[in-house]
């Protein structure tokens, strides 16, 4: 059965329209998540929304607990995750309003916690495509639907931030990396997804052109807000017409997200350390 998650980026803090909402607090071995979990059906369609900064917009990129967030997620039994992110664009054709799903990542991010393994339990999953093809094809209908111009695919530059892009940054993203869009946000996010096995998908709402664009000067919070607002009530249609494309039976996913741990850990059973096998408990007991 699909349980759909959403996590909301800038400006998109709270979705309507809910049966049975309930602001639910999830406790986690990874600390404590951005913020309570909005949970509920939008036609029949069983779904967890969370803020990813909290509400009232608390936590900067860098001290987003991802983990924490992550395991809630599973925890709740969510098996796809829709992730709405604020970005910048890098191509002329990504105009602000615009939405862009994200196929591809290059993480610049530094030392946030990107792993739920580590010592006592190592595990390798592959995150040569980290999107799922699936979800992706799903919600491309559904913003369509929804009127909203959409991007079929585009690789995502993570920055650390909070500072933005200097111009000599944002042209060796663009020309030199080849990124379509930018944020702060979805590494590691991205990564953990993988790890505890749910399908996942960045959507980038395009809000400004960073600094490349000779036209468009530098990037300004101001502006980028009101873009993130305007941007948010398209992002509220997209998930109001998300029930109607997406599947509520599901098999297993055809690009093997939902199997990403299998021959991934390898640490010995014996060697295992059990305290972090205890807060492995929601994320790996599939194969642990
Ligand atoms: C509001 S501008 C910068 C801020 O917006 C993006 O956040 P999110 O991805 O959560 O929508 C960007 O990554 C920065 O954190
Ligand atoms: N230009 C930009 N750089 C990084 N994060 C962003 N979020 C929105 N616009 C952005």
């Amino acid at each position: 059965m699909t349980k759909l998650g959403i996590i909301g980026g800038s400006g998109l803090y709270q979705i309507d329209g809910l049966e049975d909402a309930e602001w639910q607090s999830v406790d986690s071995p990874w600390g404590a998540p951005s913020d309570d979990i909005l949970t509920g059906t939008l036609d029949g369609l069983p779904l967890a929304f969370l803020p990813r900064h909290g509400r009232g917009h608390v936590h900067a990129p860098d001290t987003i607990p991802f983990r924490a967030n992550i395991d809630a997620m599973k925890r709740l039994g969510v098996t796809d995750i829709v992730s709405i992110s604020a970005c910048g664009s890098f191509r002329e054709e990504m105009a602000p309003g615009d939405f862009v799903l994200v196929d591809q990542y290059i993480d610049r991010t530094k030392g946030r916690p990107a792993s739920f393994f580590g010592t006592g339990c190592v595990a390798h999953v592959s995150l040569a495509h980290p999107a799922c093809a699936r979800l992706s094809a799903v919600v491309g209908q559904a913003a369509r639907a929804a009127g909203i111009t959409t991007h079929d695919t585009g690789t995502y530059l993570a920055m650390e931030g909070p500072q933005f892009s200097s111009l000599a940054e944002s042209r060796l993203y663009r020309e030199t990396l080849g990124c379509d869009v930018i944020g702060m946000t979805a590494m590691p996010e991205a990564r953990l997804a993988r790890e505890v096995e749910i399908c996942y998908l960045t959507i980038a709402m395009i809000t400004d052109y960073d600094s490349w664009h000779p036209d468009h000067g530098t990037v300004s919070i101001t502006d980028i807000l009101k873009t993130a607002h305007a941007n948010a009530d398209k992002a509220r249609a997209l998930v109001k017409a998300l029930p109607a494309h997406l599947p509520r039976g599901r098999g297993p996913c055809e690009y093997g997200c939902d199997r990403a741990l299998d021959h991934a850990i390898l640490t010995a059973p014996e060697a295992r350390d059990p305290d972090l096998l205890a807060r492995l408990d929601a994320i790996a007991a599939r194969v642990l």
